[in-house]
């Protein structure tokens, strides 16, 4: 593999598990994988897929059985110090902060050991905390914080020397709605900035408003890879789009059975929901047979939740 690589670059990597030296798991299988600068990629997948056994070994915490994993050029086994150095992660769990220290003491802390100091470490730990919204936490021992707050103060930790690559496990597992949404902010305007960031999630939702890429995960190794735009149009031309209507006064449902390219029709808590082969014929034909009961009406390709449900179908 190329050390000039910027980002994350993995090729062929593999990890095995042996219990009881009988069977053998595959957990990560043969994965190549890209973040170049400026992206951020989301890895899903089913439990057990292989996002966190990826991550662990892209951050150290485990070594490959065979491949190669570079971070900023850097191979993860090889030079593991200059790849950690290169590389903030935030992998959830208690491990990584220091229970009986305040949240400042903690970023003082890991900042020295990335060589900061002074005024410049005291501005970018307050900066950070002010993120997170701990700044009033700043000066209590970690012992004390929520399972969220440790959440928020890992990331800051992550953060903090600015490395060139984020690489994040389930950022937004235990946050709450205000809290995971100023996390995406920040994580996002980190990509934006040119940095490169790998995170896995189970948030359909998040994957799709962060992702530049989305990387799905299946038996350890990609099954499929795109921009969520491209993984939901694929999708609709298979299971096809989804138009939302709401009437005014008596519903008429029973009326469109003659839409055209309509694949399925459903009522729902008063809404109509067609599935249709053609968005855009679906709504002229309704808009021009129905319109005068239609106040709202919506088309969207399926949501990546469900491009995601159909692609992990267990047949
Ligand atoms: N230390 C271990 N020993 C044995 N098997 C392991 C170990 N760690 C992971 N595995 C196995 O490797 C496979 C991948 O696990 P991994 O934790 O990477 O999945 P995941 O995609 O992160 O799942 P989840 O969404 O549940 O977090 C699973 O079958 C798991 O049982």
């Amino acid at each position: 593999m190329p050390t000039s690589v910027s980002g994350i670059a993995t090729r062929q990597l593999r990890r095995e598990f042996t219990s009881n030296d009988v069977s053998t798991r595959v957990a990560v299988d043969d994965l190549d994988l890209i973040v170049r600068p400026g992206e951020l990629v989301s890895i899903l997948g089913s439990n057990g897929a292989g996002k966190t056994t990826t991550v662990r070994m892209l951050t150290g915490l485990l070594l490959p059985t065979a491949g190669e994993a570079v971070i900023e050029g850097y191979d993860v086994v090889r030079e593991r110090r200059k790849a950690a150095l290169a590389c903030g992660s935030s992998l959830g769990g208690d491990s990584g902060l220091y229970p009986r220290l305040t949240a400042l003491q903690n970023l003082a802390f890991f900042g020295l050991m990335y060589g900061m100091r002074g005024q410049a470490l005291k501005r970018r730990a307050a900066e950070l905390l002010d993120h997170v919204n701990l700044t009033d936490r700043a000066d209590e021992p970690v012992s004390t914080f929520s399972r969220g707050m440790r959440q928020r103060l890992h990331l800051a930790r992550a953060l903090l020397h600015k490395p060139p690559v984020l690489i994040l496990d389930e950022p937004s597992a235990g946050l709450d709605p205000h809290s995971a949404a100023s996390m995406r902010r920040l994580v996002r305007s980190f990509a934006d900035e040119g940095h490169s960031v790998l995170l896995t999630t189970h948030d359909m939702r998040e994957a799709e408003e962060l992702s530049s890429r989305v990387v799905l995960m299946k038996d350890g190794s990609v099954h499929t890879e795109a921009t969520p735009a491209e993984l939901r149009l694929g999708a609709a031309r298979q299971h096809g789009f989804v138009v939302e209507v709401i009437w005014n006064g008596s519903d008429s449902t029973g009326n469109c059975s003659n839409c055209p390219g309509l694949m399925d029709i459903k009522q729902d808590r008063g809404v109509t929901r067609l599935r249709v082969r053609d968005g855009g014929m679906a709504v002229q034909w309704l808009l021009a047979e129905l319109g005068a009961q239609i106040p709202s009406l919506s088309v969207s390709p399926p949501t990546l939740e469900e491009v995601f449900l159909s692609m992990t179908e267990v047949r």
